[in-house]
């Protein structure tokens, strides 16, 4: 399948999704993220969920890390649409959050992160098994992933699909891809 196609089933899959079930599957996703192995692990960057695209709630993961794994430092993304690029910032709790014109959370007194990163949690709409996935369409995670040498994990409510049939040069490809019954490794 085509990304376009992909990404207007799986938009609307999602929206459909009810709040029990959609609890239920965060809640799994929880789970299955409490198995990685964190041992060599200083810092984690995860995305923040844009709830009214009822995307994964990191949340969950956030606070458990912050409470099981304290010394594992919380990078969080800030986009900038205007050149498709991100910055990194230490994550400093829910206070420090904003929402942008996209409804999409960002740091405002997070401290810049320049350094190495270890982990980073991708969104998506929707992955294959060949490790490649589709996201909203704008690049951010394609250019951001291209530069660093850390463990790529998607995050997904859903199975892989078969397969996305318009990869391109610039798709960069998840070593992981945590779902709620498991974590595939790709
Ligand atoms: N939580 C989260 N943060 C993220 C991403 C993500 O997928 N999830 N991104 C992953 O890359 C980047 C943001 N990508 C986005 C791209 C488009 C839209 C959006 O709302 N688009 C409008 C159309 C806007 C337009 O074309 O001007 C829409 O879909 O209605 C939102 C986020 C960076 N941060
Ligand atoms: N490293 C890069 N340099 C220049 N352009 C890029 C780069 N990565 C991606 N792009 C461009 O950004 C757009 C991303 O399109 P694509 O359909 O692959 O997005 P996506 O992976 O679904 O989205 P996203 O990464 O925003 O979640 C394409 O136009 C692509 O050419």
């Amino acid at each position: 399948m085509l990304k376009a196609e992909i990404r207007k089933q799986a938009l609307k899959d999602r929206l459909l999704l009810n709040d029990s079930l959609y609890h239920a599957l965060n809640e799994s996703l929880l789970k299955q993220f409490k198995t990685l192995n964190f041992s060599q692990i200083k810092n984690i960057h995860i995305f923040l969920p844009i709830t009214e695209k009822k995307e994964p709630n990191t949340f969950l993961l956030i606070e458990w890390l912050s409470k099981t794994h304290p010394e594992i430092k919380i990078i969080v993304p800030k986009a900038d649409f205007e050149t498709a690029l991100m910055t990194h910032h230490e994550y400093l709790g829910k206070d420090d959050l904003k929402k942008n014109l996209y409804n999409i959370l960002e740091p405002q007194k997070g401290s810049l992160h320049e350094g190495e990163i270890n982990m980073v949690i991708i969104p998506l709409l929707a992955f294959d098994k060949h490790g490649y996935r589709v996201g909203y369409g704008k690049g951010f995670y394609d250019r951001f992933l291209q530069d660093i040498n850390a463990q790529k994990i998607g995050l997904s409510l859903y199975p892989a699909i078969e397969k996305i049939d318009d990869v391109n040069e610039h798709d960069i490809k998840l070593d992981f891809c945590i779902t709620p019954t498991e974590i595939i490794k790709l």
